[in-house]
């Protein structure tokens, strides 16, 4: 990349060094950095992360240096570039499925073909036949046609009920016609629609025998395989410059009268017979927001990785960064030299800081059994078992809520933490930052998405208090389900009291977890007892209901964390559970930040521990104290804590988080490629130029 200004090259930052100071924090941790990487990736995924990265590293198609001075065409061309490449490389290496979304993320872009990759094939893949996956699904993997997502509309996006699209079967000739009733039906928002794909999976009220059916989805040739122009009957746009996610082209789509093949219906779950036009209905009526359900389960475990980048920037720049010397301890260098304080070192900054760290392992760790949830729910439906639907659907509704908001928040904190040079596009927070936020918004707005579980938690609690016959049943029950477990043990004595009697009392597993799950069930209780006994509506509870999904998504977040740090039965154990099961340094170091995590949040969100008197004031002062220890315990860790993650320089394309501690060079250098630094500007304001010379290169 070009640079315009010539910076003299004898100048280097002040001492200490930046790559000096991270050595030392790297010295002062108390476990194994390579250890706490296997444990997170496995030895073969890590080693397959690492042969990915160096040949994505090393391709000029897929350099990042010159993307922070693209505006949005530039961008937009530059994401197509590489999501081709990607492709021809996944060609040339034969990668799998799993290597394509390791490449995927390192490139860290979204573009005109990631709708393809993550809701296009999956829908064809749950939701297809053998004969519908051999027509559309072999083709879309080899990329011969690429294909989106067209659920949302002008008019309604929530309310997949209240979509207006209709698809409706016309025997004479076994067609669907697809039609864009009102302005409202508009297809909008669907990512690689605007330019891009030549097939759509379309949400549509499926119409037959005059009888509504609700939506149901449909696979649509949009445009022609040749030309690449919409085809007759379909118009399409893109629908402008948005927010963020400007390197995807999120489209409009409005149908007249398109007739498709019977055949297009994705006929999996249900099916319209030929010539008499009769529904067959799916096993469960949810199954076609099956799609959704997947993407939310993928988006738990991202905000998991987001959270990692995010601290990994801001920590590695704290610790690089120094400001005013703490005059009651003050840093000194080997040479006796007092120097400015880093600014890792204030409290405040720890305060800021270290949470995010603990947020991002809570939430690695839940990621990856949700993760696993969801595989066991695919196994067992393709057995015709869908009795996991109902509990997947609630916890990944909440739990894609609460991580999602939990990682806005926390990354805009961590941009905010690194002071003024976080505002900078070099910080690496800007794109990654605009890009991330919509997660809180699709697949289900995160406030929609609570009055799902809080629903589905109201039912348990409701079947547990009115059935007590069955109470042997649930106690049963209890051992697998921690929402029943949580439920059964505030029953069993509603105004119990918590056991802390010293700070450090707060770090026992069985008291966090008893705090939390009193607080759950307390709330539910209550709301239960509003709506049933006092006939309060919905809509007047609705705080209460986001109040309650939160809270039981905490619990489930801390439950899994405990979970993973307890020693398990070495057959159940896998080869990450066992790296860290066998590390003594491991287990202290990741329950610091599990306490980190469990009392943080509780102090976040203290009202609500504290007005069920659960929880006294006095307790409350003990629990200050103790996150206060635990952010000491970190302290030492921060920098390898955030070093395990592994996210190399490549992905995140920061000039504060760099591994190696080169802020202020970078900083400089990167700022010397401006293109406005090459232009010579014309001030005469009453001269019409602008510029005295062309952009070009001055070095
Ligand atoms: C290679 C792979 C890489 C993957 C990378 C992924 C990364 C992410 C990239 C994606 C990027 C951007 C793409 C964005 C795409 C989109 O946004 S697509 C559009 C998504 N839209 C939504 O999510 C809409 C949200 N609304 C809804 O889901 C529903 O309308 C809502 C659940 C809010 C309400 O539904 P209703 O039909 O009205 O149902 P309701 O009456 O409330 O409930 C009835 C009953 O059904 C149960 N239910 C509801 N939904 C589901 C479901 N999805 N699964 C199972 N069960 C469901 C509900 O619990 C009720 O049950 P009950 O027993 O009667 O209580
Ligand atoms: C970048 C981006 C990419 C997208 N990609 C796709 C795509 O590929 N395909 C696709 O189909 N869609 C896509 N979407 C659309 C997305 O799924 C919807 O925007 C999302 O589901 C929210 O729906 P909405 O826009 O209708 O919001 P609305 O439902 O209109 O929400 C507006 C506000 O009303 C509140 N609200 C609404 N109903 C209730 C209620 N019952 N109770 C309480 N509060 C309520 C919400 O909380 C929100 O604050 C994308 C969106 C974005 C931003």
């Amino acid at each position: 990349m070009t640079s315009y200004i010539k910076i003299p090259s004898h100048l280097t930052p002040s001492d200490p060094q930046g790559s000096e100071l991270l050595a030392r924090e790297r010295s002062k941790a108390t476990f194994d950095v390579n250890e706490l990487t296997l444990a997170l990736y496995g030895a073969e995924e890590l080693s397959r992360f690492k042969r990915i990265l160096k040949i994505l590293e090393s391709d000029p198609i897929l350099d990042k240096s010159n993307i922070y001075y693209m505006g949005r065409t530039e961008l937009f061309k530059y994401a197509l570039r590489k999501d081709k490449r990607i492709i021809q490389l996944a060609a040339t290496h034969k990668w799998n499925v799993d290597e394509f979304k390791i490449a995927s993320r390192l490139v860290d872009m979204s573009g005109p073909y990631s709708i393809h990759q993550s809701m296009f094939l999956p829908t064809i893949l749950g939701q297809g036949t053998e004969e519908q996956k051999r027509k559309f699904l072999n083709p879309a993997i080899r990329h011969e046609i690429i294909g989106c997502y067209a659920q949302t509309e002008l008019g309604h996006g929530s309310n997949v009920q209240g979509l207006e699209t209709t698809s409706t079967y016309i025997p004479e000739t076994d067609e669907f016609e697809i039609h864009t009733p009102h302005l409202t039906a508009a297809k909008w928002w669907a990512g690689g629609l605007g330019r891009t794909a030549n097939h759509s999976v379309v949400m549509a009220r499926l119409i037959t025998n005059g009888q509504d059916k609700g939506p149901h989805p449909f696979i649509v040739q949009i445009r022609d395989l040749t030309t690449h122009e919409p085809l007759p009957g379909i118009t399409i746009g893109d629908i402008g410059p948005k927010f963020g996610f400007n390197t995807t082209d999120n489209g409009f789509m409005l149908f007249d009268h398109v007739r498709i093949p019977r055949f297009n219906m994705l006929s999996k779950f249900s099916q319209v017979t030929k010539g008499t036009g009769e529904y067959k209905k799916p096993p469960n009526e949810k199954l076609s927001y099956g799609t959704m359900v997947f993407v939310r389960s993928v988006i738990i475990f991202n905000a998991g990785l987001a959270l990692a980048r995010a601290a990994t920037i801001s920590v590695r720049y704290s610790a690089v960064r120094r400001q005013f010397v703490d005059k009651e301890n003050p840093m000194i260098l080997p040479n006796g030299q007092v120097v400015e304080t880093a600014v890792l070192d204030y409290t405040m900054q720890q305060y800021r800081l270290f949470p995010v760290i603990a947020q991002a392992y809570a939430i690695y760790f839940t990621g990856e059994i949700i993760t696993n949830l969801y595989k066991q729910y695919i196994d067992q439906s393709s057995r015709g078992d869908f009795s996991l639907l109902a509990d997947l659907h609630a916890s990944t509704s909440g739990l894609k809520s609460l991580t999602s908001g939990i990682a806005v928040d926390s990354i805009e904190d961590c941009r905010r933490a690194c002071g003024g040079h976080g505002y900078s596009n070099f910080s690496g927070f800007t794109r990654f930052y605009q890009d991330y936020l919509p997660n809180t918004t699709w697949e289900g707005d995160n406030y929609i998405l609570t009055q799902q579980t809080a629903r589905y938690l109201f039912k348990t609690y409701r079947e547990i208090i009115h059935s007590k016959q069955q109470s042997e049943e649930f106690s049963l029950r209890s051992n697998e389900s921690p929402t029943i477990f949580y439920m059964l043990r505030y029953l069993s004595n509603p105004s119990q009291k918590c056991t802390v009697i010293s700070p450090s009392d707060f770090k026992n597993p069985e008291v966090q977890l008893a705090i939390y799950g009193y607080r759950a069930a307390y709330l539910i209780a209550r709301a239960v007892d509003q709506i049933d006994n006092h006939k309060k509506s919905w809509n007047s509870m609705l705080v209460e209901i986001n109040r309650i999904s939160r809270a039981h998504c905490q619990y489930i977040l801390v439950h899994n964390f405990i979970l993973t740090l307890q020693p398990q039965t070495s057959d159940s154990m896998n080869e990450k559970r066992r790296i860290l099961h066998n590390s003594p340094s491991l287990k202290t170091v990741l329950t610091s930040v599990c306490n980190l995590f469990a009392l943080h949040t509780m102090e976040k969100n203290l009202s609500e521990f504290l007005e069920s008197g659960y929880l006294s004031p006095k307790q409350s002062e003990m629990l200050r104290v103790q996150i206060s220890e635990s952010l000491n315990e970190i302290r030492p860790n921060a920098v390898a804590l955030v070093d395990a993650f592994y996210l190399p320089d490549y992905l995140l394309n920061s000039a504060l988080g760099r591994y190696d501690g080169k802020v202020y060079e970078t900083m400089i250098e990167w700022a010397s490629k401006e293109p406005l630094n090459g232009i010579t500007l014309d001030i005469n304001p009453y001269s019409e130029k602008l510029f005295r010379n062309d952009v070009k290169a001055k070095i």
